[in-house]
């Protein structure tokens, strides 16, 4: 049998970086998926454990004997205990990873390979099978890829073991019980660690729950809006890599400890302020209007203490100056240094004026794009997926 996951991407709607050191934060998930399907191997004679990475046109494929021979320390598969990965593992699965020689122009995928071996063999063991994975999110650009990936990894793989309980015959996709998602999303920030060093566990928290989520130090709590958020996402394109900015932002920290406390201090009461403005009850145009200006505010000042975490960036600064001529207010999302930018799209702006500002964006080579914010987290399918 053939199943099937999809974990979706996320914009941070505040609180970046600073939740990686004890800040609030608010994100929520966007309707674009990474989707992950697993066939257990039938044949006796099969004996390879396949990644095909489709988007990437990358197949990755090992012997079972190789993994069992260079990972025979890990024992039985261990799926009910989500467990951080040694630095002795760490060792042997980049060994596997190297083996398969990655062209240098997509090296950047090895670290979610790595990922992939450590989620793999922890909670399946030594077993032969096909793993297949497409992706909406563009990799690396600040929409969770990373997480997505890991979300929906650790859910297709739990979906395989008896640590979740799923009604293997419901038809579509189905969401998880709250036991289930505490156990996939322990196990996907295990692989998030893996590609990003540091992760607060703010993306695969969101990826896996969906909806809009406050997260601090670890925890989250639901938010429920009582306001239709349109938010306008550009991608610069500009590539850019999680793990390296969070260690400049932490390096930052300690050349100056005050004042990015300071800094840190101001991002929590923005993320507190918009969760709280969120929730607020839904009242006639103006007092929307009135929310909508605050949130703008909010995403303006919580930009300024991004860019003075260094982690801004030219192409950035470009869609901050365009969107401002039409008086909109923009802010990066994700690690920043590139990737993604999002621009609040107020209900009562016209769709002339959306139109100009994309057409504007587009023509300084950016792309555009207006997601469904919120919905559902992680989902899986063992029957009639699309
Ligand atoms: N579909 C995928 N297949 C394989 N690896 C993936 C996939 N999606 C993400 N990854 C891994 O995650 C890395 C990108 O993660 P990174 O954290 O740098 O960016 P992001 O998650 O897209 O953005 P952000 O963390 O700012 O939200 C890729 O280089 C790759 O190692
Ligand atoms: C930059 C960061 O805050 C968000 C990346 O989407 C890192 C993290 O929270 O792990
Ligand atoms: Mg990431």
């Amino acid at each position: 049998m053939e199943v099937k996951t999809r974990a979706p991407g996320k914009i941070i709607l505040a609180g970046e970086h600073a939740v990686v050191h004890g800040s609030t934060a608010v994100a929520a998930c966007i309707d674009l998926y990474t989707y992950v399907s697993l066939r257990p191997s039938l044949s006796e004679n099969d004996d390879t454990l396949e990644l095909l990475l489709k988007d990437m046109e990358l197949e990755f494929s090992w012997s079972i004997g190789r993994i069992k021979e260079t990972l025979s320390h890990l024992g039985s598969p261990f799926p009910s205990t989500p467990t951080s990965c040694t630095a002795e593992s760490v060792r042997c699965i980049a060994a596997l990873v190297e083996e398969q020689n990655i062209p240098e122009a997509k090296i950047g995928l090895a670290t979610g390979v790595s990922a992939f071996l450590w989620l793999y063999t922890s909670i399946q063991g030594f077993k032969p099978a096909t793993v297949v994975v497409t992706s909406d999110l563009p990799l690396g650009a600040g929409l969770g890829s990373s997480a997505a990936f890991c979300v929906a990894l650790s859910a297709v793989l739990l979906g395989f073991s008896d640590s979740v309980s799923l009604d293997k015959n419901h038809q579509g996709w189905l969401t998880y019980g709250d036991s289930d998602l505490d156990l996939l999303n322990k196990w996907a920030f295990e692989g998030e660690k893996l590609i990003h060093g540091k992760p607060s566990g703010l993306d695969n928290t969101v990826s896996t729950y969906g909806n809009i989520i406050k997260f601090k130090s670890g925890s989250l709590t639901r938010i429920k809006s009582n306001m239709p958020l349109k938010m306008l996402i550009t991608n610069t394109k500009v590539g850019r890599n999680t793990k390296a900015l969070v260690t400049g932002v932490t390096e930052r920290t300690f050349r100056h400890p005050d004042v990015m406390g300071s800094v840190f201090n101001a991002v929590d009461s923005i993320s507190k302020e918009l969760s709280s403005i969120l929730e607020s009850p839904a009242l006639d145009d103006l007092s929307k209007t009135e929310k909508e200006r605050k949130l703008e505010e909010l995403m303006e000042m919580n930009q300024g203490l991004l860019q003075c975490m260094g982690v801004s960036h030219a192409s950035i600064e470009t869609v901050l100056r365009t969107t401002l001529k039409y008086k909109l207010a923009t802010k990066l999302t994700g690690a920043g240094g590139g990737g993604c930018v999002l621009t609040l799209l107020p209900t009562l702006l016209s769709g002339t004026v959306v139109d100009k500002v994309i057409a504007e964006l587009e023509s300084c080579g950016f792309q555009c794009l207006i997601a469904g914010i919120g919905g559902n987290g992680v989902e899986i399918c063992f029957h009639g997926s699309s």
